[in-house]
């Protein structure tokens, strides 16, 4: 579970986070929404413990990420950019040698590497270089290395942003996937069909702060709308910065 109360952040003249509170619990999927300077980044941000929040506490599974880092982080994934892979390794070596990063012995590491190689269903790509991978491939590689040392709670910023629709689909699956698993799965989006379509539960952020918090279903109900896309320009009083 992850848990943001009363988070202020300040950068510059900028109120990044101004009071942000939610929760995002076990065995579900929350999006963050929010148009375009909303606070999604400075928040994960604050989730994994490289920014510092200037007031308020950020905990995971109720351990203070400003208190103890290392203990908290032990019990997060964060999804790197799929860009970043190294090309001359395989998504084996990857896996393993971030493994080997969180502090497991060599033969541990090589155990839940091959673990989450099975889980993701990628043994047949497991031993060849990252070099010409397709986006979905690399994807898989880059959640490998996110949850190969078994964290409870996965957070992701934009996953899906500049992937082709395979790559997409490949990610939702995946993420559906962790989900049902009973990870908690927290992911920033500014595209409106992805996070009604995956999110158990949303929370619409502007300016630093949280303006609606639910299921889709019931931000469409709490606004008289039908789609989340009406829901959210009812709640935000504009759609700039969001896709469809
Ligand atoms: N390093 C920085 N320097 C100056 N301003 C910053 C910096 N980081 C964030 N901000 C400001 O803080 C506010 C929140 O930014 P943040 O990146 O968290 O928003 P976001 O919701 O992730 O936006 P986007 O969807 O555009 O990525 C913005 O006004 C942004 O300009």
């Amino acid at each position: 579970m992850i848990q943001v109360d009363n988070l202020y952040k300040k950068i510059g003249e900028v109120n990044a986070l101004d009071g942000l509170s939610f929760t995002a619990r076990d065995g579900q999927i929350t999006g963050l929404l929010g148009p375009n300077g909303a606070g999604k980044t400075t928040c994960l941000r604050t989730v994994f413990g490289l920014l510092q929040a200037d007031q308020g506490i950020a905990s995971i599974d109720s351990i203070d990420v400003a208190k103890e880092p290392t203990r908290a982080k032990q019990q997060l994934g964060l999804f790197p950019d799929p860009c970043g892979l190294y090309e001359r390794m395989t998504p084996r070596e990857y896996t393993q040698f971030y493994a080997e990063l969180s502090g497991m012995d060599a033969k541990s590491a090589a155990a839940a590497t091959q673990e989450v190689l099975e889980k993701l269903q990628m043994l047949d790509i497991a031993d060849r270089r990252c070099k010409g991978f397709s986006q979905g491939q690399r994807m898989k590689t880059a959640l490998a290395q996110a949850i190969v040392h078994k964290p409870t709670n996965i957070v992701l910023d934009e996953p899906t942003r500049g992937l082709d629709v395979m790559s997409t689909r490949v990610l939702r699956d995946l993420l559906l996937m962790l989900k049902a698993q009973g990870h908690c799965v927290l992911f920033s989006s500014h595209v409106m069909q992805e996070v009604a379509a995956l999110c158990d539960h949303v929370v619409v952020m502007a300016k630093g702060k949280v303006v609606a918090e639910g299921s889709p279903e019931a931000l469409c109900e709490q606004t008289g709308k039908a789609s989340l896309e009406e829901a959210f320009i009812t709640l935000i009083g504009t759609d700039e910065g969001i896709a469809a």
